[in-house]
């Protein structure tokens, strides 16, 4: 639930065409404590300012010259696609209450004010709309979360295969190629029977970083699970396009490590498919660079392969050193 504090710092807007109206207003609301209080006698203006400010509540005044409070919830309705109005619609019309009710105001006040009633509807209703805003913001956490792997905030399987499904269709569009590059590091289990499983998470971070920090804005960088990443490069014209950011990667993953007063050096393997040379779906262009990626390992890992490349020598073949780091 949200607190008052929350409550009484919620951003308000106040809309009358009556400035002794809005004086009042801005005077009830002053004296209960709220401190975000802003108001307008323009009704065209509403939609701009709650595009710009996004307020909690709007307390609109239904009869007024130019744009009444019908038309100015019309306007409101595209802004606020939830469909959720923040409307409080204040009115001194009886008849008018059902239809502003009906146009999507949340609630009404009638006008004389009676200022418990004033109180008890804002207070109401901000808290239901706080409410709201935590949740949406909850549910929007919880679809990131699901999507991404929460060791390194990389996307996870299911949210790489949309991404590559995508690339895929984005190059069959403009006659370009794709490559998935599947990683897997070299000897990552010795890491974690030697240092530990906490030890071997703060690697599998580093290297996370160091794969996005070597790859292109417009590339996917994913963790497939435990050491295995993926990345993958949209408009590539050839394999040759994809070995120059292969080489890359194995380098990247080559540099030494810095944790925990050790210097630690590893290795990864790289194994490469293309669309559409080697495959058109997903699932098989994986399954390729998983067979290319198993090339490369027995090849002598450290190194990068694509099943219609041989693989591609890079660095002497690797050697997992923990070296106590000088201070
Ligand atoms: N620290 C850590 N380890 C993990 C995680 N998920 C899986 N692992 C471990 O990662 C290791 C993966 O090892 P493998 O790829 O099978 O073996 P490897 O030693 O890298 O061997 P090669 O790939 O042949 O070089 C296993 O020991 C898993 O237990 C994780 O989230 N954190």
């Amino acid at each position: 639930m949200p607190s008052r504090e929350d409550i009484l710092n919620a951003k308000i807007l106040v809309v009358d065409d009556s400035p002794d109206n809005i004086e009042l207003m801005e005077e009830i609301l002053r004296e209960e404590g709220y401190t975000s209080v802003s108001s307008t006698m323009l009704p065209e203006q509403v939609c701009p300012l709650h595009r710009q400010h996004n307020y909690d509540i709007i307390l609109l005044d239904l009869q007024m010259p130019g744009l009444n409070g019908f038309q100015v919830m019309k306007g409101l309705k595209e802004i606020e696609k939830g469909g959720y109005l923040p409307v409080l619609a204040l009115t001194a019309q009886p008849s008018f209450k059902i239809a502003a009710l009906e146009a999507g105001a949340r609630d009404f006040i009638s006008k004389p004010f009676d200022l418990l009633e004033v109180h008890k509807r804002i207070h109401n209703m901000l808290e239901v709309r706080l409410l709201y805003k935590e949740l949406a913001q909850y549910s929007k956490t919880q679809q990131e979360l699901a999507l991404h792997d929460a060791l390194t905030g990389l996307p996870n399987r299911r949210l790489l295969e949309d991404r590559i499904e995508t690339t895929l269709q984005h190059a069959s569009r403009n006659h370009h190629k794709a490559a998935i590059m599947y990683l897997d590091l070299d000897g990552f289990k010795a890491i974690n029977d030697t240092y530990g499983h906490a030890y071997g998470d703060e690697v599998l971070k580093i290297v996370a970083q160091r794969l996005l920090a070597t790859s292109r804005k417009e590339d996917t960088v994913a963790r497939l699970g435990g050491d295995e990443f993926m990345v993958v490069l949209g408009e590539v014209n050839s394999l040759a396009d994809a070995q120059g950011p292969a080489a890359k990667l194995v380098e990247a993953v080559s540099e030494p490590f810095f944790i925990n007063d050790l210097t630690l050096r590893l290795s990864t393997s790289i194994g490469i498919s293309i669309y559409p040379d080697d495959a058109e779906s997903v699932e098989s262009l994986i399954s390729i660079a998983d067979y290319a990626l198993y090339e490369a390992k027995r090849g002598g890992k450290n190194r990068f392969c694509a099943t219609s490349a041989s693989p591609a020598q890079m660095v002497p073949p690797p050697k997992l050193e923990l070296v106590p780091r000088r201070r």
